[in-house]
């Protein structure tokens, strides 16, 4: 059994789902104690607990300490198969970070998820951001995955409904040249009169003029408003909240995807934080404009597993694998 210390490095959930993808991917039993110790509400909450049983349900483990408020979790893994889920996350819980954790596991032989819970989550990637940044990277390097997002979900009702599909996929090395160069805005609003979506899409839009702009309005159990903006392997995101002017939310996606393009990188820093299990599998190499925490966590943890990551250079940082 291998022992983990949540805590350590960034010690936050990142630290428990990608330990137990890797436990399924390397049929490594783990047990993870100080589960998010330092953060303020410690231990799992239920976005966590979703992912682990996500990844359980996903090769066939046995739990213990599964729980919300739980500081120890065992993971013992069976092996991956092709399986057919569904979870609710009972809260605004991020779904992407949910996906974050199955993602590399269902790759192996395919199969299909239907989450509940929230797509558009402060300090997460929204599910747009999934879409349009993360996932062209991983199709270009041969993932077959497919989404579709049947209900949006904001705090604190959450209620998002995404369902995502994945086919066996052997990934090549992680190559600059396969960088995807797609750009785009997305404005999305639920519960919300037109001219929110309107407003914040001409927003983004002043800042960004060429950009394609795609306006995304629903009904649907939670009020909320987005927007994405994407270049390449780059994104940035802001939410909308009461009080909030539609336009302050469109302009603050616009420009914090400016200051992504303008740092050093090919991939902006949370990209770079969420590829790393994939370059360990695969291998390959990208840049980023810093090794941050997250990612020096996760490099730390994937050599607890046997995958090293060579990290080098502060601007941009150079991984590779
Ligand atoms: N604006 C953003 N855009 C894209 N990805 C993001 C953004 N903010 C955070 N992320 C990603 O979300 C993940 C957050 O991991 P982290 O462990 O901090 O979150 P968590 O599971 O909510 O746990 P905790 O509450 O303990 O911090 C990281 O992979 C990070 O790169």
């Amino acid at each position: 059994m291998l022992e983990i210390d949540g805590s350590f490095g960034e010690g936050g959930g990142q630290v428990v789902r990608t330990a137990v993808a890797l436990s399924a991917l390397t049929e490594t039993p783990v047990r993870i104690r100080k589960i998010r110790a330092g953060r303020p509400k410690p231990g799992l909450a239920a976005q966590h607990c979703t992912a682990v049983r996500a990844v359980a349900l996903a090769c066939g483990a046995a739990l213990e300490g599964c729980s919300a408020g739980s500081d120890t979790l065992v993971f013992e893994p069976g092996e991956i198969r092709r399986t057919t889920i569904a979870l609710d996350i009972g809260t605004a819980g991020s779904i992407p970070l949910v996906l974050q954790a199955w993602l590399p596991v269902a790759l192996v032989h395919g199969g299909s998820i239907t989450l509940t819970g929230g797509t558009e989550v402060e300090k997460s990637p929204t599910i747009d951001y999934f879409m349009q940044v993360f996932l062209p990277l991983l199709r270009a390097h041969g993932a077959e995955v497919r989404v579709e997002v049947r209900a949006r979900g904001y705090y604190p009702a959450g209620g998002g409904v995404v369902h995502v599909t994945a086919g066996p996929s052997a990934l090549a090395p992680i190559d600059p040249a396969r960088l995807p160069n797609e750009q785009g805005i997305v404005s999305c609003t639920q519960n919300l009169p037109d001219h929110v979506a309107d407003r914040q899409a001409s927003a983004a839009s002043a800042v960004l003029p060429d950009f394609p702009v795609t306006i995304d309005r629903r009904t649907g159990r939670s009020t909320g408003t987005s927007v994405t903006a994407w270049a390449g392997a780059k994104g940035a995101s802001a939410l909308g909240r009461l009080g909030l002017p539609a336009e302050r939310v469109g302009r603050a996606a616009a420009e914090g995807l400016l200051a992504a393009c303008a740092a050093p990188g090919a991939v902006d820093e949370h990209l770079a934080d969420q590829l790393l299990v994939y370059l360990a599998l695969s291998g390959g190499r990208y840049t980023a404009p810093t090794a941050s925490s997250h990612a020096l966590t996760a490099c730390s943890l994937l050599s607890t597993f046997g995958y090293e990551i060579a990290v080098s250079g502060t601007s941009p940082a150079v991984f590779s694998a």
